[in-house]
């Protein structure tokens, strides 16, 4: 019996490194950090901290919807951000999502992240079926 499934879905930007965009083993879904690439262009996307993360979870919810999952079923999250500066105003865009018991987290501040984006985003989700 398979145990690891590779998600992979268009909706979401390709990985731009050995990795797959998520793996599912039975109901619970690893995401690989999200990143602000622009899934039809390819490209970073550009405007800032606020738009950056709303790319980023727009891209996770495109992820966990190709493994049968939504924004509600995450259960842990980690934040990489390039300045912790931008800790208000990644709280208000990502508390837009997150509303109703809004999933364990980390946050911490790197010194470089992937396209030198401002923000990457992991997810740990856990749906009823496996
Ligand atoms: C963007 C990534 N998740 C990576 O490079 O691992």
């Amino acid at each position: 019996m398979k145990f690891k499934n590779v998600i992979a879905t268009d909706d979401a930007p390709a990985a731009i490194g050995p990795y797959s965009q998520a793996i599912k083993v039975g109901n619970i879904i690893f995401t690989s950090g999200q990143i602000p690439i622009d899934p039809q262009s390819g490209q970073v996307v550009e405007g800032g901290v606020a738009v950056q993360v709303t790319r980023v979870i727009e891209n996770l919810q495109a992820v966990l919807a190709a493994a049968g999952a939504s924004l509600d079923d995450v259960v842990k999250t980690t934040l990489y951000i390039k300045d912790m500066n931008d800790f208000g105003t990644i709280n208000e865009v990502y508390g837009r999502y997150f509303t109703k018991e809004p999933p364990a987290r980390s946050c911490v501040e790197v010194a470089r992240l992937p396209k030198d984006v401002l923000v990457e985003i992991e997810a740990v989700a856990v749906v009823k079926e496996g």
